[in-house]
């Protein structure tokens, strides 16, 4: 028989949590192909004098960053970088998309040469040159293994009270996105494995600048309609971002969870809307209503409007994805959130 495979999870956030509660179950369901221990990297910080990792291996709650939710007690938390990465036969990735490159760059050393990743982190890296990075290809570059994508509608305390939703494998390797399937499907978390792993992560960060602009409408005071249709340009300059800077893509996968169906949770359910909806409404900076409203949780889209912006400015391309270019330049204080739908008016989509 062959070994059991090793699993870590890197992170222990709001979605960390929920995913580590997950594969848990998963690997006590099936003993033939995971070990019974599942580590999870956690980044060590104090609650009222006690570290996070003691309260977790004790009491089995991450009491900070997804309260109220049991873990499965297999589940090992490890504040120990190199501990919790060092065996692993998989690495499961689900930090805020701007630790990952740090966090890749200590462990390269060590990961095991037969390793595979898989990447639930929603964002990209900017580019020496103008362009960007994927996250997953910051994995591949820095770890020399695989990566394949998880990505979907999946509010974390809605998939950890295990409310019915569906999630988006993208890996081109069949036979690996089968072992990937088995470790996160479960009755109420239900998995479409596709090989188009670039637009599947490509989907998963773009949505989150979608987000804030459904959030600045809804602090606006506009109506549903006005949401729609920012969804709607939404997903057009999401293609189209595709189309331009990743062609290839197959139609079908915008139609999976990770393409409308994460665009319609985000855009109703998510932080970054409801952080947004705060900015327009009380004028505070991003920064401080993440800090106010989020204990701790990290905003991923602000930062992937400017990442995007920072390339579209760079190929002089910001008048073809107008929704993006105002979210960015809204967030940075370029232009008022009362000019928000103006920005949309002349939308290349109406021309
Ligand atoms: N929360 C959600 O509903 C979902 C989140 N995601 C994605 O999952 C990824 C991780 O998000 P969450 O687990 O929600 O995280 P989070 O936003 O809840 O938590 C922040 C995490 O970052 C850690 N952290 C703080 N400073 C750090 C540092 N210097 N180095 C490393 N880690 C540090 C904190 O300990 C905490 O675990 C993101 O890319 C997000 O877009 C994807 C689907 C759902
Ligand atoms: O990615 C998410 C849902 O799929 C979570 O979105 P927020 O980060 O906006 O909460």
């Amino acid at each position: 028989m062959a070994p059991t495979k090793k699993v870590c999870v890197v992170g222990s956030g709001n979605w960390g949590s929920t995913i580590a509660k997950i594969i848990g179950n998963n690997a006590l369901e099936h003993p033939e192909l995971f070990n019974r221990e599942v580590l999870m990297w956690v980044f060590e910080e104090l609650i009222d004098g006690e570290k996070l990792t003691e309260i977790i291996n004790t009491k089995h709650q991450n009491v900070k960053y997804l309260p109220g939710i049991d873990l499965p007690t297999n589940v090992i938390a490890v504040p120990d970088l190199t501990e919790a990465t060092k065996e692993a036969d998989i690495l499961v990735f689900v930090v805020p998309h701007q630790f990952v490159h740090r966090l890749c760059n200590q462990i390269k050393h060590l990961v095991k040469p037969d390793c595979i990743a898989v990447t639930l982190i929603k964002g990209f890296e900017v580019a020496e040159g103008g362009g960007i990075h994927l996250i997953s290809e910051v994995i591949r570059g820095e770890l020399k293994i695989p990566c394949a994508v998880l990505m979907g509608a999946n509010i974390a305390n809605e998939v950890a009270h295990e409310n019915y939703c569906e999630a988006t494998i993208g890996c081109k390797n069949p036979e690996v996105g089968s072992l990937l399937k088995t470790l996160f499907q479960t009755a109420y978390f239900r998995i479409v494995v596709v090989e188009d792993e670039t637009t599947v992560e490509i989907c998963g960060a773009l949505k989150n600048i979608v987000a804030v602009g459904a959030g600045f409408a809804d602090g606006l005071g506009y109506g549903d309609n006005t949401k729609a249709a920012v969804i709607r340009l939404g997903l057009m300059e999401i293609v189209k971002f595709c189309e331009v800077f990743y062609p290839g893509a197959r139609q079908g996968t915008f139609l999976e969870s990770c393409g409308i169906a994460d665009l319609v949770t985000t855009c109703y359910g998510g932080r970054n809307r409801r952080v947004a909806e705060a900015f327009a409404k009380t004028g505070k900076s991003i920064d401080v209503l993440e800090a106010e409203m989020l204990n701790g949780q990290q905003l991923q889209g602000p930062a992937t409007a400017y990442e995007v912006y920072f390339m579209l400015q760079n190929k002089k391309m910001e008048d073809r994805f107008p929704l993006f270019t105002a979210i960015y330049r809204i967030c940075k204080g370029e232009k008022p959130v009362a000019d928000f739908i103006d920005c949309l008016k002349s939308h290349p989509e109406h021309m």
